[in-house]
């Protein structure tokens, strides 16, 4: 088929970075491939979370090499990733990136990624802070956060660097080859200390605090263009226009919803249940209103355990076969654990899976419930995480909730919604709602849908 004008959509998410080309002319995706990061490190602190950039860099650079010469017809870039965590580089860095020497000696350029599981700034670090000027409250992984942790702990970190932001930032800077970092109100917000009405820092606030504010990123509305690429590489031509990086979670509803009266049930390393709200509502702890598009808000319940929980018990199982002296693949694993059959049980196993603590609620843990000498199978113990990540879900926004916003269907996507039966189910049961489950359509399609309705005369 001869594609006229193609729009590529790259996601760094949190285990795989994704890309999607979009067919201008139809909307629809055309290819898509995903690759795992390996990006996970040992963190300098005990509850830290972080990523290796480079390693996140080279996944991005296999996503862009596989479609070959058709993406000669890529006409812009739209790029999203994970919120709330935070890099820093130097402008030498985004300088030089193209210059091949110069990417063995990357490190002392580039920090790692301090993750949004990142839990270094805890409970008592975070009653320290000065209280945000936003709707929003400013947890632990949040940008501004874990700034105000290294100010006080590891300040060279600080001092090394002469820009930060997301990931997503950086990519977009190393694409355009601009020294300083821009970013959207999306990943702004997430960072903490932002007010989303009047679309600026907390600057007083964060000045009388101490904080560095000369760090903070440029901030712009999402669908705003940032610049052009500055060479053409794995065929895509040199001046495709980049898009300013927007938060995956926006970018996985744009990627789905059709309607108003749909909510989105997103489940990938984190887990979420959104629905766009014209107006902020601030009643409920476990629920955020986060910046959409167009003056609309994204009504949230944004949960730190989602697939991450089963990967942890995945690792767990994996952990006792090798004690055993027996021999698995992680793959075959997952394989088994996915296709087991369903057990009916008198006194089911309740699993409550917050093996990671909630924002809202960061000091409560996991636990087991209703164990009986015949329920503590394997079969019984997967199903009851992953019926425990969606009842976790619903407690922190009711079906009862989605009903008052008028929602009427829920779209389910993500890698871990469209991989296992038993959490759509769960999702029936829990919500009473209809379910429809998107197979490809996932963030990056949705970064590059939105550079596409921000941007209509590019592609006439
Ligand atoms: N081999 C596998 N088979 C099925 N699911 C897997 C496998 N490996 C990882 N997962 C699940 O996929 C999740 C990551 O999904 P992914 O879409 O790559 O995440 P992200 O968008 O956050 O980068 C893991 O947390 C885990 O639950
Ligand atoms: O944490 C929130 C929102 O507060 C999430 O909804 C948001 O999508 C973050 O980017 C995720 O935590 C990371 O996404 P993913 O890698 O799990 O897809």
């Amino acid at each position: 088929m001869d594609f006229k004008k193609l729009i590529l959509g790259i996601d760094i998410g949190t285990s795989s970075v994704k890309v999607s080309l979009l067919d201008s002319c139809t909307s629809k995706s055309i290819y898509a491939k995903s690759v795992p990061t390996m990006a996970k490190i040992n963190p300098s602190h005990q509850k830290g979370d972080e990523q290796d950039v480079v390693n996140i860099l080279k996944a991005m650079k296999q996503c862009l090499k596989s479609p070959g010469k058709i993406m000669e017809k890529v006409k812009a870039i739209g790029i999203c990733g994970q919120m709330h965590g935070i890099v820093f580089w130097d402008e030498k860095f985004v300088l030089n990136f193209w210059d091949s020497e110069f990417i063995s000696k990357t490190d002392t350029f580039v920090s790692n990624l301090y993750t949004w599981q990142d839990a270094r700034t805890d409970f008592q670090f975070l009653a320290k802070l000065p209280k945000p000027h936003s709707h929003l409250k400013a947890y632990s992984g949040y940008g501004c956060n874990t700034i105000f942790w290294l100010k006080e702990n590891q300040p060279e970190i600080l001092s090394n660097f002469n820009q930060c932001g997301t990931i997503q930032d950086l990519i977009v800077s190393i694409l355009c080859n601009q020294g300083k970092s821009v970013m959207s109100t999306h990943n702004a917000a997430s960072w903490g200390y932002f007010n989303v009405t009047d679309c600026s820092w907390n600057i007083d606030i964060l000045t009388e605090a101490n904080f560095p504010v000369h760090l903070l990123p440029s901030v712009v509305q999402p669908g705003i263009n940032v610049g052009t690429l500055y060479e053409t590489i794995y065929n895509i031509p040199k001046g495709a226009v980049v898009g300013v990086a927007l938060g995956d979670l926006q970018c996985s509803v744009m990627a789905t919803l059709t309607t108003m009266t749909d909510a989105v049930i997103n489940i990938s390393t984190s887990a979420q249940v959104a629905f766009i709200a014209k107006e902020i509502e601030t009643q409920c702890d476990s629920v955020e209103y986060f910046p959409y598009f167009e003056n609309h808000f994204l009504a949230v319940a944004a949960s730190l355990n989602g697939g991450n929980v089963l990967d942890s018990f995945v690792r767990s199982v994996f952990s006792w076969v090798s004690a055993l002296g027996l021999t698995i693949t992680e793959d075959e694993l997952w394989n088994r654990l996915l296709h087991l059959s369903p057990e009916e049980n008198l006194t089911p196993l309740i699993v409550n899976p917050l093996i990671f603590g909630e924002r809202h609620n960061p000091t409560t843990y996991g636990s087991l419930i209703n164990v009986t000498n015949n329920n503590l199978t394997l079969s019984e113990l997967f199903s009851g995480f992953c019926k425990g990540i969606i009842n976790n879900l619903h407690k922190m926004m009711p079906r009862e909730m989605l009903l008052k916003a008028g929602i009427q269907r829920i779209i389910g996507s993500g890698s871990v919604i469209t991989k296992n039966h038993i959490i759509k189910k769960e999702i029936e049961t829990c919500y009473n709602l209809p379910l429809c489950v998107t197979m490809s359509e996932d963030s990056a399609f949705g970064a590059a849908l939105a550079l596409l309705k921000n941007n209509p005369s590019l592609f006439n």
